[in-house]
C-alpha cells in the first residue's frame, strides 16, 4: 500500500506563492504619503518626516570670524619667517564686534567666535603670543611660522545662502535638526504624524500583567509592534485584543478603519478555522496580497478598507518582527511621508554551515562576533518563529535568496544590522566584542 506523503514541512508550496521582490514591487505600487502636514517647531521636528524642502536663507557662519582665543592681525603687515609685534587696539568678543577700524600695524584682541574686523585675516593663539606692556600701550608679539588666513573660520563655509539643506521627504535627525535651525528657521513643515492601529488576535492571548490562564500566552506583539512603529517615527494606539470570532474582527477592522491610516494586526492570518483576518478583509475592503515565499512571516496579508491600509502578520512574534522590519516599516515609512527605505545589507563571512530551502527568500537570526580580529555572522542555533531570545540575543539578519540552497563556513552572507531598522544595538553583543577583543 502506498501511502500519500503527509504535508510535513509548512513551506513545501512555495513555488506557489508570491515571491519576494513580487510583493515589494506591490507594496511600493500601492503607496503614497497619506497624512496632512503641520508647521512644527524646530526642536519638536526632530524625528519627524520633512515636507518641504529647507533652504537655508543666509550665508553660515554669517561672518568671518576666529576659531579661537588670541589676537587678530592683517597678514600683508606679518613677516611669517621673523614674525611680528602690533599695537592691540581693542577687543571683539561673541556677539560683540569690535568698533572702529583697526589703524595700521594693529591686532585685536579676540575671543572664539567673535567677527574678525574689517581688514584683518588670520587669528593667532594666545598661548603663542607674548604681549607686552609699553607706557600706555600694550603689544603683541605674533611669532614666525603663522599661514595668512590661519584660525578663521570663513563666512559661508558651512552653508551657502540659497543652498538646499534637506530635501522633503527626510526624516529629521538631531544634525538635521541642527542644521535647519542653525539658519534662524524656528519651525518647518512636516508631515502630520501617521496613526496605526494595533491589534493582537487570539482567544489565548493575555495581556502582560493579566493572571495567567493555562493554554494562555502573554501579548509579546502589541508591545512589540507599538516600539516598532514609533521606531519608524508613527503614532501607535494599542486597540487590544480581538477574539477568534468573525464578527469581532470584522467590526473592530471596520470601526479602526474610520480613525486610522493603518491598522496591523498579528494572528489569525493563516488558514485555519479560527483566522478570520484575511476573511474579514475581504469582506470590507480588497486584499492585495497573501502567501509570500518568504520565511518566517509567509502569512502576511496586505489589503485596505477604503482608504485605511490593513496588514495582517502572522502570530509567531518572530515573524512579527521580520515582516514588520522587511515589509511594513518601509510602507508606513513611505506613507508617513518618508522615501522608501534599503537597508543597508553588510558582506559578513559566515562562521557556521546550513543548508536551505530553494524557492523562497529566508531571513535568519544572527550575531556579530569577532573571530582572529574579523567581523563574522553566527547563526542562532535554533530556528522557530516563538523563540522571542532569538531576537533579543541576537544582532541583526542575514538575508538569504530564494536561490541560496546551503550556506558554507566563510561564505559572504547579506547580514543587516538591526540599527539599519532604528533599533539601536544588543549592548551584550557590543561588551562581549570588548571582552573578546582582537586579541
Ligand atoms: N496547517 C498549517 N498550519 C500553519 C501554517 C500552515 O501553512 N499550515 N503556517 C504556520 C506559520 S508559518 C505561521 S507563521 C503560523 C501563522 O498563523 P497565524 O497568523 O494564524 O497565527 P496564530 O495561529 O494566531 O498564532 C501563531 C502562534 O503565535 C502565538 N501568538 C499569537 N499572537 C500572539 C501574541 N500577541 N503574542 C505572543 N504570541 C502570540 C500563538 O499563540 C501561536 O502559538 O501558522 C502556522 N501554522
Ligand atoms: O513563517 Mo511562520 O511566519 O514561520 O512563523
Amino acid at each position: 500500500m502506498t501511502q500519500a506523503k503527509l504535508i510535513d514541512d509548512c513551506f513545501v508550496l512555495d513555488k506557489d506563492r508570491l515571491p519576494h521582490h513580487e510583493a515589494i514591487e506591490i507594496l511600493k505600487s500601492r503607496v503614497r504619503p497619506v497624512t496632512g502636514t503641520e508647521s512644527v517647531s524646530v526642536a519638536e521636528a526632530n524625528g519627524r518626516f520633512l515636507a518641504e524642502a529647507v533652504v537655508s536663507p543666509r550665508a553660515i557662519p554669517g561672518h568671518d570670524n576666529a576659531a579661537v582665543d588670541g589676537y587678530a592681525f592683517a597678514s600683508r603687515e606679518y613677516d611669517p619667517k621673523a614674525g611680528t609685534d602690533f599695537d592691540i587696539v581693542g577687543e571683539a568678543m561673541a556677539g560683540h564686534p569690535f568698533q572702529g577700524s583697526v589703524p595700521q600695524g594693529a591686532a585685536v584682541r579676540i575671543f572664539t567666535g567673535a567677527v574678525i574686523p574689517a581688514g584683518l585675516d588670520t587669528v593667532a593663539m594666545q598661548e603663542d603670543v607674548q604681549v607686552s606692556a609699553r607706557e600706555s600701550s600694550r603689544r603683541a608679539h605674533v611669532p614666525a611660522g603663522l599661514k595668512a588666513g590661519a584660525n578663521r573660520r570663513l563666512a559661508g563655509e558651512d552653508t551657502k545662502a540659497g543652498e538646499m539643506l534637506l530635501a522633503p521627504g527626510r526624516r529629521l535627525r538631531p544634525q538635521d535638526v541642527a542644521s535647519a535651525a542653525a539658519t534662524g528657521l524656528g519651525a518647518l513643515l512636516c508631515h502630520a504624524p501617521l496613526k496605526v492601529a494595533v491589534f493582537s488576535t487570539g482567544d489565548e492571548v493575555l495581556r502582560p500583567g493579566d493572571p495567567f490562564v493555562d493554554g494562555a500566552v502573554y501579548d509579546a506583539n502589541a508591545p512589540m509592534l507599538q516600539g516598532l512603529i514609533s521606531a519608524s517615527g508613527a503614532q501607535a494606539v494599542d486597540m487590544g485584543v480581538l477574539p477568534d470570532t468573525p464578527e469581532a474582527v470584522t467590526s473592530a477592522l471596520a470601526k479602526a478603519s474610520r480613525d486610522f491610516h493603518v491598522i496591523v494586526l498579528s494572528g489569525g492570518a493563516s488558514q485555519g478555522q479560527e483566522d478570520h483576518v484575511v476573511r474579514s478583509i475581504d469582506a470590507l475592503g480588497k486584499r492585495h496580497l497573501w502567501q509570500i515565499a518568504i520565511k518566517p512571516g509567509r502569512p502576511m496579508s496586505f489589503g485596505q478598507i477604503c482608504d485605511c491600509v490593513v496588514l495582517g502578520l502572522p502570530g509567531n512574534p518572530v515573524a512579527v518582527f521580520v515582516c514588520y522590519l522587511i515589509y511594513v516599516r518601509p510602507f508606513v515609512t513611505r506613507l508617513a511621508g518618508g522615501a522608501w527605505p534599503e537597508p543597508v545589507r553588510f558582506p559578513v563571512p559566515a562562521a557556521f554551515s546550513q543548508r536551505k530551502k530553494p524557492g523562497r527568500r529566508e531571513f535568519w537570526r544572527a550575531m556579530l562576533a569577532r573571530e582572529n580580529g574579523k567581523l563574522v555572522a553566527t547563526k542562532f542555533p535554533r530556528d522557530g518563529s516563538g523563540l522571542i531570545s532569538s531576537l533579543r540575543e541576537s544582532d541583526g539578519l542575514i538575508e538569504l535568496g530564494e536561490d541560496v540552497e546551503s550556506v558554507g563556513n566563510g561564505d559572504l552572507v547579506d547580514f543587516i544590522p538591526f540599527a539599519e531598522f532604528d533599533l539601536g544595538q544588543r549592548q551584550t553583543g557590543l561588551e562581549c566584542l570588548k571582552a573578546k577583543g582582537d586579541s
